[in-house]
């Protein structure tokens, strides 16, 4: 089945077209990553599949555009981790991650003893619990990147749009976290669409990988059949080796030019 599907889709800012003739269908419970250089179009394309920004053609998830749909319902449909999201400092972190059960909440009603349930799992599995009552103001920047991360496992929605999920973590969070959104596809059949700067990630855990560049898509597929040092080198300017690990992963690896003696 279809998650996320995309026909022709173009987006951008006031009159500025970032994002162009983006086709793509997601299948339930993938992984797609969407890779390429700075300025690229990834996060635009994020914002474009969440509906967040003024887009040509109809985005839809689960069938339906995303653009109609209103906040709440979106929320409950798709959660979605922007790279840098406002945060009120003052809150608590428990209060903030309580924040992604507001779309199954009646208009008036309070979060009751599932969704605090809800809440300390997550915080538990994101290694937060020792957080819970801290304020936001005072995380370092890897504690609140979980933090917001925390928030959109909360919303338990079908699909995550996870804006490069990974930055400003030490190497032991990022895999604990791509672990667990790996976890949550598994299981649950949660759908996810991520920006990842950290290619060897993306060969682990994506199924499928998206090359932009300067708004189109310039390649897809397969991690093997995107991650060459060919491609690699025409759209990032990077010269890399890209090595086959014992356990049949990928390691994209940069080389150092070196001086000729
Ligand atoms: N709110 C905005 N208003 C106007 N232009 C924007 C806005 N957000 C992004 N842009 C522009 O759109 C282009 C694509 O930006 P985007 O953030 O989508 O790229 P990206 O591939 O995610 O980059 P990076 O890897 O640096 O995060 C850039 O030229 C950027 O300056």
């Amino acid at each position: 089945m279809t998650a996320v599907h995309l026909s022709e889709v173009s987006a951008g800012y006031r009159g500025r077209t970032v994002v162009s003739g983006v086709t793509l269908d997601v299948p339930t419970g993938a992984w797609l990553a969407i890779i390429g250089p700075n300025g690229a179009g990834k996060s635009t394309l994020l914002k474009a599949i969440a509906g967040l920004v003024p887009q040509a053609t109809d985005v839809r998830v689960d069938d339906r555009p995303t653009r109609t749909l209103d906040p709440r319902e979106r929320a409950r449909l798709i959660g979605y981790a922007p790279q840098n999201p406002v945060m009120p400092d003052g809150l608590s972190v428990t209060d903030y991650v309580l924040l992604g059960r507001t779309p199954h909440l009646g208009l008036l009603a309070r979060e009751g003893p599932r969704d605090l349930a809800i809440v300390h799992s997550v915080l538990d599995r994101l290694d937060l619990a020792e957080l819970a009552d801290r304020p936001l103001r005072t995380l370092s920047g890897g504690e609140r990147q979980r933090t917001v991360l925390a928030r959109v496992l909360a919303q338990q929605a079908g699909v995550l749009l996870l804006d490069e999920p990974t930055t400003g973590l030490d190497i032991g969070h990022a895999q604990s976290l791509l672990e667990l959104v790996d976890r949550l596809r598994a299981e649950d059949g949660t759908t996810v669409i991520s920006t990842l700067h950290d290619l060897t990630f993306a060969a682990q855990y994506c199924d499928r990988l998206v090359l932009l560049n300067a708004g189109t898509v310039v390649a897809s597929g397969k991690p093997a059949e995107v991650l060459t040092p060919e491609l690699l080198t025409e759209h990032y300017g990077a010269t890399v080796e890209v090595l086959p690990t014992r356990e049949g992963n990928l390691v994209v690896a940069p080389t150092r030019a070196r001086p000729e003696h």
